[in-house]
Parts: C-alpha cells; sequence; structure tokens
C-alpha cells in the first residue's frame, strides 16, 4: 500500500516538467552539498602551507611539529643547484663555551628558506624538471659519501659533481648517521634519488666527520662505502664557521675572545667546536678504526678553489669514473671570486654558490690567528703524517 502510494507520487512529479526540473535542481543541490563537504573533512587534514614573506611563493611544510617538518624539508625534490648550508653540531663537542653559538632548528631553517628563495630566483630549465620526474631505476643507499669537514667546502664539491652522468646525490644534508639514526635504515634510502645500473648515489653531510658514532653505523650500513672528506686550513676554518654563526646572531662574543679560555696565559678552549673541528688527526683516528685509509679520499679546500678541474679528476678516479668533469665546465667568476660551473646539472645557464657560500670573514686579530696556526701545527703535522698527504698549511 505505502510502496504503491511512492510510486503514484513520484509519476505525479515526473509527469509535470516543472516538478521534474524541481527534483533536478534538488537533487544537484543534495550532490553540491556533499561535494561541499567532502572537501571540508580532507581539506582539514592537509598539511598547513606556509607562504613566503618576501617572495610569497609556497615552501609547503608542515607546521604541528619539528620532525614532520624535517621529514618535508628531506623530501621535497631539491633542486639540483640547492645551496643549502651546514649548521649542525655534533652533540659531544656542545659545551658551556659553544652552546651559545649552536644553531638551533629554526636557523636551520632559515639556511633552508634562504636557500629555496635562492634557487627560485633562477628559472629552472624544462630539462632539469624532466630529470625529476624521471621514474625509472631505483633508490639505493649511497655508495659514496661526503662526510666532512663543516666550511671545508663541500656544497661546492657535490654541485660539482652532480654535472657527472653517473652520480646521482640527494641536494638537502640527510644527517642521518648523527641526528637521525633511529628512523632507519629505509627512511634513509627513502631520500635518496632513483639511480639506474652503474650510477652512484651520494650525499653529503659535513657532521658526520666529528660524530664519534658515525664511523660504526656506517660500516654497518656497508663496510665498502666511499668516504669523501674535504678539508681546509682549519685557522681560516674556524673563522668561517664563526662568520655563519654570527651572520645569524650578530651579538656573539668576538672570534678573539671565544677562541681563548684564558687571553693572558693564551690558553685555547678547545671546546669550542668550531676550534675542535679543526683537529683533524683527531678525528681521523675515529675512522681509521673502522675504515681503511685507501676508503677515504681526502680533497683539498683550497685547490678546489684554485684547481677544481684538478681536484674533480682525482674524486672521479677515486669513484672509479671516467673523468667527464674537466676545467671545459668550470669558469672563475670575479664577482662571486670563486669557480662556478658553466652549466649546472639539469641546466643550461652558468651557475655559482648562493650567498652563503663565500661570505667575507671579519678582521682577526694578527696575534690570535698566529696563535691558533701554533696551537694547530702539531695536529697538522700528524694529519700530513697519516694521510701521506702535505696540504700546505703551515
Ligand atoms: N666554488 C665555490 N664557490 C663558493 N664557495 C666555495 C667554492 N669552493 C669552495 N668554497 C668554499 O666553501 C665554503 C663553505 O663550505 P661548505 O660548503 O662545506 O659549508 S657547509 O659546511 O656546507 O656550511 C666557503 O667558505 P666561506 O668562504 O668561509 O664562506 C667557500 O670558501
Amino acid at each position: 500500500m505505502e510502496y504503491s502510494l511512492l510510486c503514484h507520487s513520484l509519476y505525479a512529479l515526473w509527469s509535470s516538467p516543472v516538478k521534474k526540473k524541481l527534483v533536478v535542481l534538488g537533487i544537484m543541490f543534495l550532490v553540491w552539498v556533499y561535494m561541499l563537504y567532502s572537501c571540508v573533512g580532507h581539506c582539514s587534514t592537509m598539511p598547513s602551507v606556509l607562504v613566503g614573506k618576501e617572495t610569497g611563493t609556497a615552501v609547503g611544510r608542515r607546521t604541528e611539529s619539528g620532525g614532520a617538518d624535517l621529514v618535508s624539508r628531506l623530501l621535497a625534490k631539491p633542486q639540483p643547484w640547492e645551496d643549502v648550508e651546514s649548521d649542525y653540531e655534533e652533540p659531544s663537542v656542545r659545551t658551556a663555551a659553544s652552546r651559545d653559538l649552536l644553531n638551533n632548528e629554526a636557523d636551520r631553517l632559515e639556511d633552508w628558506e634562504e636557500e629555496m628563495r635562492a634557487g627560485e630566483q633562477r628559472a629552472p630549465d624544462p630539462s632539469a624538471l624532466s630529470s625529476f620526474s624521471n621514474g625509472s631505476g631505483s633508490k639505493k643507499l649511497p655508495q659514496a659519501i661526503i662526510i666532512g669537514v663543516k666550511k671545508g667546502g663541500t656544497r661546492a664539491l657535490l654541485e660539482f659533481l652532480r654535472v657527472h652522468p653517473d652520480i646521482r646525490a640527494v641536494g638537502a644534508e640527510p644527517h642521518f648517521f648523527d641526528r637521525n639514526y633511529d628512523n632507519g635504515l629505509e627512511w634513509y634510502r627513502e631520500l635518496m634519488p632513483k639511480t639506474l645500473e652503474g650510477q652512484i648515489t651520494m650525499e653529503k653531510t659535513p657532521s658526520y666527520f666529528v660524530t664519534r658514532e658515525a664511523p660504526a653505523r656506517i660500516s654497518a650500513m656497508s663496510r665498502d662505502t666511499k668516504l669523501i672528506v674535504v678539508v681546509r686550513d682549519p685557522v681560516t676554518r674556524a673563522i668561517s664557521d664563526y662568520t655563519q654563526t654570527l651572520s645569524k646572531k650578530p651579538d656573539i662574543p668576538s672570534f678573539e675572545s671565544l677562541t681563548f679560555k684564558n687571553r693572558t696565559t693564551g690558553l685555547i678552549d678547545t671546546s669550542w667546536s668550531a676550534i675542535q673541528i679543526g683537529i683533524y688527526a683527531k678525528h681521523l683516528d675515529n675512522w681509521l678504526q673502522y675504515f681503511p685509509m685507501e676508503q677515504i679520499l681526502f680533497v683539498s679546500g683550497e685547490r678546489l678553489i684554485s684547481d677544481p678541474a684538478g681536484e674533480l679528476g682525482r674524486v672521479q678516479d677515486f669513484l672509479g669514473l671516467k673523468r667527464i668533469i674537466t676545467d671545459k665546465h668550470f669558469y672563475f667568476n670575479q664577482t662571486k671570486g670563486f669557480p662556478c660551473l658553466k652549466k649546472a646539472e639539469g641546466s643550461s645557464k652558468p651557475h655559482c654558490l648562493g650567498k652563503t657560500k663565500g661570505r667575507t670573514h671579519p678582521n682577526i686579530d694578527p696575534e690570535v690567528v698566529q696563535r691558533l696556526r701554533d696551537f694547530y701545527r702539531p695536529f697538522n703535522m700528524k694529519f700530513y703524517q697519516m694521510t701521506g698527504h702535505h696540504f700546505g698549511w703551515d
């Protein structure tokens, strides 16, 4: 009875053209309300997107937690010309004196955003984008890692190496073997770019060199991992490190006052990370417990500037690659004061590193510089002896 009544009412509605239109409109309205409802539910679960203040461009990161933020930073497809500054200091070298100088997560983010903005100013070549969307190959754990040293010239080396067709590298610093080890090897592998048979996967994180646990951890991943260390005169390196911190925290004490435990006695504060990182022989000792010397290549940070093709030749040999990167790939940019690439990876345009590389250093009291030279001399000698290479810092 009820059923026949319903059928009758529906028939009555359908038989009139006006009522028919009303029914169609009603259904459309219901569909529209349903779609609106679904969208609101979906959008509330999406990550909030920050809009860059200066550029007005979205930099896409979660804001709820630092961890998610870091992951999205690392997973975001890096531009090949990314120039991200290393700013992490190993916990074991954190002490009362250096604690104030440590860059926190906000600083790291500041660097990242600064470099992303720098990258956005260069319009990418369409061929660069196609290399990112290339779905072929598979993600592999790195077979070679640039492990240090901070402010040695690690970014320049990685950017130059990326020109090689048989090298694929992650742009950002993964910090897996120091900060993110608990995330596991699968997490690390996921960060890597896809590679084809015969291509080498690489990453660079300069803080590994001074991280006590890093050698054992890298060895546990693969005993065959090739390690590259870019070393630079430890005195200049310390000033460069200080300059980086100063650029973010202009009110820190002077370099001179941080250098000494006691200025009158001339006792150097070796607990200050800027000083401690430069004691290369000590850190190298730790690596030699796990890796033979033949598996570690030392690149001169100074020669990387004066003869980039020469140093790149040595690195390509060490990696067992054909010497494809030669002096034809570089030109000296007078304005920047550094060698730059004629064509960056995946781009047809010349490329120099960003403004966080090659900062002007503050003038340091020559007496303090001399005191530091004296301090480092025996450690440098030991380092030359261990590596069989005279880097010419003295
Ligand atoms: N080609 C080229 N262009 C620009 N800069 C160059 C280049 N080659 C080496 N360098 C030197 O690299 C220094 C920064 O070292 P890193 O890249 O290892 O720094 S970081 O640890 O990743 O922050 C950086 O140190 P500062 O000059 O003190 O800024 C540069 O001197």
